[in-house]
């Protein structure tokens, strides 16, 4: 299938099934990282439509403000706001602006994140540095400044992570599973030391998903994703998007310090980046 087509319509985010009552949101804010496409752009359909006040952030105004546009035409509560969560600075404004303008918050989705496929042994040191500082630096910067804020005030919070599958790293992107493998301990680590504040922390780990951000990579290597798990094909955004409405609900309050996989088994079978796979690795 043509990646170019990867990605839900509107249409279809408007209109999807889902299991979650249609209230089970109300009342709550949430504030979606990259939520002008793909991933974190069904989560915000989906929350914003389960009742939350949602707020989408990233770098590209543009994105952003065509992403909330047929939200807000459906008359759900979404709004945007340009940040790179690159730079701390950034984004201890953006959250002092954010918890006066929602009047608090609820749920973090630290969904912003990316990388190049490339082999390892060709980093440049700035390529490196590039996919750290997105995906572990300014995951991290998101988690603290919004911790900091519910510990302050004095009220629960609640963060999911979007990270990838690594269990068995990933040929190509060493960077990327580097950068998650961080996140996912820090959030370990952090779920433990923020329950005193009423915090959970938890991630979610997606294997192959058919969004826009598939269209980053070769068309070639896309026609050989599905071989990476044992359902052999993609998930879908809004898959990812319900396991957020039940990290971000109240259903998983018990729940802290876990990675939830959703990879069609992956992690158990598949040709992990079955694309261009050297001949060594190939059966004889
Ligand atoms: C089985 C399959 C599982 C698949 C699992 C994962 C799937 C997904 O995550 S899909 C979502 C994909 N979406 C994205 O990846 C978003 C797009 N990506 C990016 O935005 C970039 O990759 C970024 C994260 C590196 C952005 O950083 P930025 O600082 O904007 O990048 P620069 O252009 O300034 O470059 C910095 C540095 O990185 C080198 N570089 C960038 N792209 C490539 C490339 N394709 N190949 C090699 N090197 C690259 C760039 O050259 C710079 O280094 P220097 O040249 O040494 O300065
Ligand atoms: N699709 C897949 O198969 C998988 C995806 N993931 C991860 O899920 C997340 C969502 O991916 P997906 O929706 O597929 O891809 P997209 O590329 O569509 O989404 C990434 C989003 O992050 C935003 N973003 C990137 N860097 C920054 C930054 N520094 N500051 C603020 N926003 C930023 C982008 O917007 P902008 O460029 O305008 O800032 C974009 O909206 C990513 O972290 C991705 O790596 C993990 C496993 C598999």
């Amino acid at each position: 299938m043509d990646k170019e087509s990867y990605g839900l319509s509107d249409k279809q985010l408007a209109e999807l099934d889902t299991v979650f009552a249609s209230d089970s949101f109300s009342g709550k804010r949430v504030v979606i990282s990259g939520g002008g496409s793909g991933i974190g752009k069904a989560a915000a359909w989906l929350l914003a439509r389960l009742g939350a006040k949602v707020l989408i952030c990233g770098r590209s105004y543009e994105k952003l403000m065509a992403a909330i546009k047929p939200m807000q035409e459906m008359g759900l509560d979404v709004g945007c706001k340009t940040l790179d969560i690159r730079n701390p600075e950034k984004v201890q404004t953006f959250f002092d602006e954010i918890m006066d303008e929602l009047g608090g918050l609820d749920v973090l989705i630290n969904n912003a994140g990316g990388q190049f496929p490339q082999p390892a042994i060709d980093f440049s040191p700035n390529g490196w540095r590039a996919v750290i500082d997105n995906n572990l630096n300014g995951t991290w910067f998101m988690m603290q400044a919004a911790a900091q804020r519910w510990r302050d005030a004095e009220k629960p919070g609640n963060i999911i992570n979007i990270v990838t599958v690594i269990d068995r790293g990933m040929p190509d992107i060493a960077h990327t599973c580097a950068a998650r493998a961080g996140v996912i301990y820090t959030s370990k680590t952090v779920a433990v030391e923020w329950a005193q504040y009423g915090i959970r922390v938890n991630c979610i780990a997606p294997g192959i998903i058919a969004s826009e951000g598939m269209r980053v990579y070769p068309q070639e290597a896309v026609d050989e994703f599905p071989r990476s798990n044992p359902m052999q094909r993609f998930g879908s955004s809004w898959d990812i998007a319900q396991a957020c409405a039940y990290l971000g609900g109240d259903a998983s309050q018990f729940m802290t310090g876990e990675v939830m996989t959703l990879d069609g088994g992956g992690r158990l079978w598949g040709e992990l980046w079955p694309y261009k796979k050297p001949d060594y690795f190939k059966p004889s």
